[in-house]
């Protein structure tokens, strides 16, 4: 079965790492190399636990250098005048339809709350941003929405729309004293046909849950994230979130298959079409798929499940390249065709760091520059573990592929997971993190990681050794990670430093935008543009494209009331 040619290198990793999978299945999961790997754990770590925090346990992280004030001033504007600042009538209107235990007040309009009790709720997951609302709201159903819209759009009253709270651009939270609506009471479940996988569901569910509820039918969700036991379908529609399904299922422009919206006065727009086909005019949900809040708010979501894969295999590979971990992925698209479902790599930096953060070892023997996690997911376990094996050994016997190790079992396809998923936790607890969500061409992918390097090297603000540098003008960066879903053309390159500080940015931004631009990339490929990208739309988006998104602001949202100081730049 193995190449003679082979060198003794490579055979032996490959006898020690996939021969006893091959040879003898019975013995898999006594396999000494996958479960040594994973035996010594400190916590034991599970990608199916591993959630972002919800709102009231945001307090859990805590990072340097981090005052209570916004980070990085990416919001130039003051609060605008244009909108009324509450007080009592206005928390008695919205208690006049909703119980007081679902209208958060702080004792200064009227409630009995402390401005410190909505926290969770003004700060968002990296605490990198923070607002200052005095009001939560939890609606049940899409006519409380209406209701709350409608009158906050009379009164000129500025809402931001909350989901899980896991968005990394600062999306989900205030920037001054918007009222929060929080989607965490709208989470049932409205039906599922079982026969074409189309599910509506409230835009409050969370993803995990949904996609545990649609596996007792054998089905499962198109989209899948780290964040999928906090995060909403809701908040997932509002971003255009893409995660690790994406490669499979695609965007969810295509899985999406309608939305129920409340607009700023109030209508509820019914779109909860379960049908595949329909070529009926606009295409309306589009609109709001992606748009943040900033034009309504999803209350419901129908999307179509994918049927669940019976069989499912994991590897993790070590590769010496970032070249060899693309013609890697390429190979993967040609050798395991339609059974392909996940391609995420990562480099030795992020390995380092999230091992430790989570008391892991290597799958393999010996460290590498790159990692590669390759997913296959089909119905025949005989025929894809040999699919897998055998493209595994191909890569190998090539020498693109330095070493390999095949997950023998659940526990250690979750383990493999959380090396790939957990990265993001793990960098958020080493340090203050940068973070850059980006499309670029893959054969360019992770050109801009050793660049940005360089350039903080140069500038004398990196050093990855000085752990307790503090003085806060030099060598604050002690990290430069890029990993990511290359399937998808989707670099995550973020930038770890011991505190936020203006010359790191001032090195970082426009800089990293200028690269994208020129390569025609993306400034933003899944997070979207929250607080942090507006006036970083430019390098991605034309004038006029620019132009024509204000002309669908302002026809859905005449008086800007959804979530304001987002999303688009200022008018000139
Ligand atoms: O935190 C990030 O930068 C990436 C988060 C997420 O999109 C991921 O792919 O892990
Ligand atoms: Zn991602």
């Amino acid at each position: 079965m193995f190449s003679k040619n082979l060198s003794n290198n490579v055979k032996s990793n490959l006898g020690k790492v996939f021969a006893p999978a091959v040879r003898q299945p019975c013995l898999a999961r006594s396999f000494s190399k996958a479960t040594n790997v994973f035996s010594a754990p400190s916590r034991s770590v599970s990608p199916a636990t591993f959630t972002r925090n919800a709102p009231k346990s945001i307090r859990s992280l805590t990072f340097a250098g981090l005052g209570n004030k916004r980070y990085m001033g990416h919001v130039a504007e003051p609060r605008s005048a244009k909108f009324k600042k509450l007080d009592s009538s206005d928390v008695k209107y919205f208690q006049s339809f909703m119980p007081k235990e679902r209208v958060y007040a702080t004792a200064e309009i009227g409630g009995s709350l402390e401005q410190k009790d909505l926290e969770g709720f003004n700060a968002d997951w990296l605490e990198k941003y923070y607002g200052h609302s005095q009001l939560v709201l939890f609606p049940t159903n899409a006519q409380e929405v209406s209701k709350i819209l409608k009158y906050c759009n009379d009164n000129t009253i500025a809402v931001v729309p909350q989901g899980g709270n896991t968005c990394l651009v600062g999306g989900s939270v205030p920037v001054y004293d918007e009222v929060i609506i929080s989607m965490t009471k709208m989470n049932k479940v409205r039906s599922l046909d079982k026969d074409s996988g189309a599910l509506v569901c409230d835009a409050g569910c969370v993803l995990e849950e949904l996609d545990n509820y649609v596996g007792e039918f054998g089905l499962t969700m198109p989209i899948d994230l780290g964040a999928k036991g906090s995060c909403h379908i809701g908040g997932n529609v509002s971003t255009n979130a893409g995660g690790i399904r994406y490669l499979r299922y695609g965007s969810l422009h295509g899985s999406v298959l309608g939305l129920e919206v409340v607009l700023p006065d109030g209508t509820i727009v019914n779109n909860l079409s379960t049908l595949r086909k329909d070529s009926t005019g606009y295409d309306i949900k589009q609109l709001f798929i992606g748009a943040e809040g900033t034009l309504g708010i999803v209350t419901g979501v129908s999307i179509l499940a994918a049927k669940k894969p019976s069989s499912v295999n994991v590897a993790v590979l070590g590769l010496k390249s970032y070249e060899d971990v693309r013609n890697t992925f390429l190979s993967s698209k040609q050798h395991l065709c339609e059974i392909l479902s996940a391609f995420e790599f990562w480099d030795a930096r992020c390995m380092e760091i999230v091992l430790g953060h989570f008391g892991m070892k290597n799958p393999l023997e010996g460290d590498y520059p790159f990692y590669a996690l390759v997913e296959t997911s089909g119905s025949n376990g005989e025929h894809d573990e040999s699919k897998l094996t055998s493209f595994l050994e191909l890569t190998m016997e090539s020498g693109l592929v330095m070493d390999g190790a095949l997950a023998q079992d659940k526990t250690q396809i979750a383990k493999m997971w959380t090396m790939r998923e957990g990265i993001p936790e793990s960098l958020a607890k080493f340090g203050s993190t940068y973070k850059y969500d980006i499309s670029i061409p893959i054969s360019k992918l992770y050109q801009i990681v050793p660049d940005i390097k360089n350039r903080l090297e140069e500038a004398g603000v990196y050093s990855p050794t000085s752990e307790d540098s503090s003085d806060g003008s030099k060598h604050v960066v002690k990290s430069v990670n890029g990993y990511g879903h290359i399937g998808d053309g989707n670099l995550h390159l973020n930038i770890v430093a011991d505190s936020f500080n203006e010359k790191v940015t001032d090195l970082l931004e426009p800089y990293i935008y200028e690269w994208v631009e020129n390569v025609n990339g993306s400034i933003s490929a899944e997070h979207g543009l929250g607080i942090m990208k507006p006036s970083c739309l430019k390098y991605t988006k034309g004038p006029e494209i620019i132009n024509t998104m204000r002309l669908i602001k302002d026809m859905f949202d005449p008086n800007g009331i959804m979530n304001p100081y987002k999303y688009l730049p200022k008018s000139a």
